[in-house]
């Protein structure tokens, strides 16, 4: 397996220059749309949870086009969310839903996002179909879930070893599916098919608790879909954003926590004081 070379630790400095700021002549559409398929009948919070981490990252808009039961909470939660069919410039995929459990429905919804050829934040329950996208991939697994992607592409590892060398299999990965990989943890390892390798290394014990991982998506999907147009550019781009969104998590949590446990949902709703603490340059980050 190939060591990585040399591991950079993401900082605000560098994360300030990912940040969209609208400008005089932005609409809700030029600052771009996010459209989720996430959450099912069995995970509708998960929906709920992306959406609201997306909102408070700084989009345009968020078109939510998942099943109607976690449509009712996020549109409950959320009155800005959109559930109309339209454009997009990027999509997010697949928290809160279980693969051996997709529905014809879904998963014909699925494979018609991935044939548009845009950039695409894949998590959880749409893991399994990183092969059939078109376009610029960034999948957001953790150990156990990478586990399961690397086995169907027939390499053997268990969640242990991956959580034992989290960098070395990050890199594997990103070779091996030609996609970027965020794998989530204590440490998060940022890999890409083109070399970049970034550790972040900002966040909590706190945030282990459940829900947090589909706020990660949220946050994760505004930034590819506010830079749409840069990664169709410079696939590269999607590690930068990676980093960026998994910074802003572990800030945020830091903030939301004061050392104490705190719940998803507040979490997704801190992470506007860091996307504007990072867009003002505040100095204290
Ligand atoms: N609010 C929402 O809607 C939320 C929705 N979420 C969504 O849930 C989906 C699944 O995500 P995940 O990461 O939990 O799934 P996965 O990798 O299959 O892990 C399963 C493993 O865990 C283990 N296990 C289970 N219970 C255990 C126990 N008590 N103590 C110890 N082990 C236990 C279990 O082991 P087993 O019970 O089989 O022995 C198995 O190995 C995903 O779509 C995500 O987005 C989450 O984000 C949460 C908030
Ligand atoms: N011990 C820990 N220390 C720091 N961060 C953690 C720790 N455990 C989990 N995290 C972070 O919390 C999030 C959990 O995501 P995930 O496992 O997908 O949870 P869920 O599926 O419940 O949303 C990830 O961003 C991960 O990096």
């Amino acid at each position: 397996m190939m060591i990585p070379a040399e591991w950079g630790d993401w900082a605000p400095a560098q994360a300030r220059d990912w940040i969209a700021v609208p400008g005089a002549h932005d609409d809700k559409y030029s600052r771009g749309v996010l459209g989720l398929l996430t959450g099912s009948a069995d995970y509708p919070g998960a929906a709920v949870l992306g959406v609201e981490a997306a909102l408070h990252s700084g989009v345009g808009m968020v078109r939510y086009l998942g099943p109607q039961r976690a449509a009712d909470f996020v549109l409950a939660r959320r009155p800005e969310t959109v559930t109309a069919i339209g454009r997009v410039q990027a999509w997010l995929l697949g928290s809160g839903m279980d693969a051996a459990a997709r529905d014809a429905p879904t998963s014909a919804s699925l494979a018609s996002a991935l044939a548009e050829g845009l950039p695409t934040v894949i998590d959880a329950g749409a893991l399994d179909l990183i092969g059939a996208a078109t376009g610029p991939v960034v999948i957001t697994p953790h150990a156990r879930e990478l586990a399961g992607v690397l086995g169907r592409v027939g390499i053997t590892v268990s969640a242990e070893q991956i959580a034992e060398a989290p960098g070395e299999w990050a890199v594997r990965a990103a070779e091996s599916l030609a996609v970027t990989v965020l794998l989530k943890g204590s440490v998060t390892h940022v890999a890409s098919p083109l070399g970049v390798r970034l550790t972040v290394a900002r966040a909590t014990p706190w945030l282990a608790t459940a829900g947090t991982g589909d706020v990660l998506g949220g946050v994760l999907g505004a930034l590819v879909a506010t830079h749409s147009d840069r990664i169709r550019a410079d696939a590269g781009a999607l590690a930068s954003l990676a980093a960026t969104a998994s910074l802003i998590h572990g800030l945020a949590a830091h903030r939301v926590s004061a050392g104490g446990p705190f719940t998803a949902l507040d979490l997704a709703g801190t992470v506007s004081q860091v996307v504007r603490d990072l867009a003002t340059g505040n100095p204290e980050l």
